[in-house]
């Protein structure tokens, strides 16, 4: 069974449609990069799949009751503001929330899940920080914690490693495909298409109001596709230490 099916979706947003006609399957065990430039629709698409935003045609999450979907997907949210001073523990342990009956205690299971989540994003240390008093990216690997300690089938990130510095670029990725690795699925939308080229399985660019290209790295991330989408330049080779990626230019009208 399919992770994520969507087919036939349509997004609008103020004046008009942001994407037409989507139709994407994520599978059991795949890292799936979500391309495109700004403005293209990434987001949207990610919203009207949890039922954030209004769509059209059919979302396999859309049937879900809220208690349910939260069990079968964890957001991590673009916008990474937290109102409230509250700890790095509890922020983590609120992704436990839909594993327990309303009122409930948290497990000791919940708590040896929060507690790995937090060492896999190096916050070990932080857990009685408030998230208000974190760096901006010590507050976005929290809000990845979060996600990670919820051990949904399906994660959603929307630019996860977007202010994060290399070192957890990467271990962010390296994250994400290990959760892969272990059979379930991840959709993580991002703009450093280098790191896309090397841990996603598969690339989705949208542009032009549509999926414009599935399929691997080396299938997407065309010279065609870079001019057209991006309207760049680049230089994308295999190497003994995987798919390198390095932007070149900006293409003249
Ligand atoms: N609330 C809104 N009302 C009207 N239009 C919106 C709204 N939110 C976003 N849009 C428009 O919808 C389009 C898609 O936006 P979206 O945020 O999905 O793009 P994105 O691909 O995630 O971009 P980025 O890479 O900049 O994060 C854009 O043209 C944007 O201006």
């Amino acid at each position: 069974m399919n992770a994520l099916t969507i087919r036939d979706f349509s997004v609008s947003l103020g004046d008009g449609p942001v994407l037409e006609h989507v139709n994407l399957h994520i599978q059991p065990g795949e890292l799936v990069g979500l391309i495109g430039p700004n403005g293209a629709g990434k987001t949207s698409l990610m919203r009207a799949a949890l039922g954030l935003i209004p769509a059209t045609g059919h979302c396999s999450l859309a049937g879900l009751d809220d208690r349910s979907r939260a069990r079968t997907v964890a957001w991590m949210p673009q916008d990474r503001s937290v109102a409230w001073p509250i700890s790095v523990a509890a922020l983590v342990m609120l992704g436990r929330m839909p594993h327990r009956m309303p009122g409930q205690r948290p497990s000791a299971q919940d708590h040896d899940q929060v507690a790995a989540a937090i060492r896999q994003v190096g916050l070990a240390g932080f857990e009685q920080r408030a998230v208000t008093r974190l760096s901006a990216g010590e507050r976005t690997r929290a809000l990845i914690a979060r996600a990670l300690a919820q051990q949904t089938p399906l994660v959603m990130a929307d630019e996860p490693i977007a202010g994060l510095d290399p070192a957890h670029q990467i271990t962010t990725m390296e994250t994400f495909s290990g959760i892969a690795a272990s059979g379930r699925s991840v959709l993580v939308s991002m703009h450093d298409l280098g790191l896309a080229a090397r841990h996603c399985t598969r690339l989705i660019l949208v542009g032009e109001g549509r999926v414009v290209a599935d399929g691997t790295p080396q299938q997407v991330l065309t010279a065609d596709h870079l001019a057209r989408i991006f309207h760049i330049e680049a230089f994308l080779h295999s190497t003994d230490h995987g798919p390198v990626f390095q932007s070149l230019r900006v293409l003249g009208p």
